[in-house]
């Protein structure tokens, strides 16, 4: 709809000084459609970053490119485990032709460039589904402990012998029971251990589908549409629980959402697509107030867009929110879902 540029992101935005995931002119078509075109976007560490935009826009095209379900047309993204990593680690890496490096005391991915299962295990990088994604038929314990079966053959020395002989993989079989168990407690779900997954509640299983990406030790945690389906008071524990994930286990989160309460509410940074490209990138306050988003989001008719952008050039903000006929900002935290 506007092609307007972003705003630029103020200096003391984490996102900007250490992110854990940098975005750099992402563009992925489908034949002739341009279902990406050109995006660029960071995730600050220990963030958590929201991506948002009307329905078609682009939001799970770029979940698929991070977590390596697609192969991107073009662009580069970059995963860092690790503060610090310089720009010239991150250069040489793209030029040696290479997946992955230590540099600078941490690690570097290009994730552009890996296959899905080493962007999870090796990379670190954990998703869940729009449409949930459990074994049904696997008791909740058994999904938990499925989801570390790569450390658990990995301990085994990949042998059957191994199983039963050595001593590293006891203890990496208890380690995974223990965090299991850890999981299913924070996520109140300790007395459904032994219940196939099938049988928990909608809200019930979505905190299982984080639990079970928990259970991968991630550094980054992608959640697409965690809320959907939920009700208010799954809603508010879910908020609850990310909010935990991000300050006791120091793992990064990037989630797509609808539910706007959720998001501002809980986004620490929030970047906004539509038609592919970026229109606003910010705090959930900056997005909130930006005409461009109100525009995009709210919908504006084909032949109002002109005049937004030209009040938009113009600098005049409140008259382009005027036009796009939304006085009030986008809403306000915990009012559900406006879409
Ligand atoms: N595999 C594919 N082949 C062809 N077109 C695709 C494919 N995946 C996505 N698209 C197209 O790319 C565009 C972006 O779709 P995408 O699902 O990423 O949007 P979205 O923002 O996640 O939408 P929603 O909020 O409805 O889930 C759409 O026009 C969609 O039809």
């Amino acid at each position: 709809m506007s092609n307007l540029a972003p705003k630029p992101a103020t200096a003391e935005q984490r996102w900007t000084h250490d992110p854990v995931l940098t975005v750099e002119h992402l563009t992925m078509r489908f034949g002739g459609l341009v279902a990406i075109n050109d995006f660029s976007f960071e995730v600050g560490r220990g963030d958590i970053t929201a991506l948002i935009g009307p329905n078609g826009a682009g939001k799970t095209t770029v979940f698929n490119c991070v977590t390596g379900f697609y192969k991107p047309t073009e662009g580069r993204i970059t995963l860092r485990r690790g503060r610090g990593i310089r720009p010239e680690s991150v250069a040489e890496l793209t030029r040696s032709g290479r997946q992955s490096a230590r540099a600078d005391g941490g690690e570097l991915f290009l994730l552009e460039r890996m296959a899905d299962f080493r962007i999870t295990h090796k990379a670190g990088v954990a998703r869940t589904f729009q449409n949930i994604r459990l074994f049904g038929g696997m008791t909740v314990f058994e999904n938990l402990l499925v989801a570390q079966h790569n450390e658990l053959m990995v301990a085994s020395g990949m042998t059957f012998a191994g199983l039963f002989g050595l001593p590293g993989y006891r203890r990496a079989r208890q380690e995974a029971q223990d965090l299991a168990v850890d999981w299913l407690r924070r996520t109140a779900l300790l007395d459904r251990a032994d219940d196939p997954a099938a049988d928990l509640s909608y809200g019930d299983q979505r905190r299982l589908e984080i639990a079970r990406a928990m259970c991968t030790k991630p550094a980054l945690l992608c959640l697409d549409e965690p809320a959907a389906g939920l009700n208010p008071r799954e809603s508010a524990e879910l908020n609850d629980l990310l909010r935990s994930i991000r300050d006791r286990d120091d793992v990064s989160i990037l989630l797509i959402e609808h539910d706007m309460g959720v998001v501002m509410e809980i986004s620490d940074h929030v970047v906004v697509l539509d038609y592919g490209k970026k229109i606003s990138d910010g705090t959930a306050e900056e997005v909130r107030n930006d005409p461009r988003v109100i525009a995009a989001y709210l919908g504006v008719d084909d032949e109002e867009v002109e005049a937004v952008e030209e009040k938009l050039e113009h600098g005049d903000l409140a008259g382009a929110a005027e036009v796009a006929g939304v006085a009030a900002p986008l809403s306000e935290p915990g009012e559900g879902g406006a879409r």
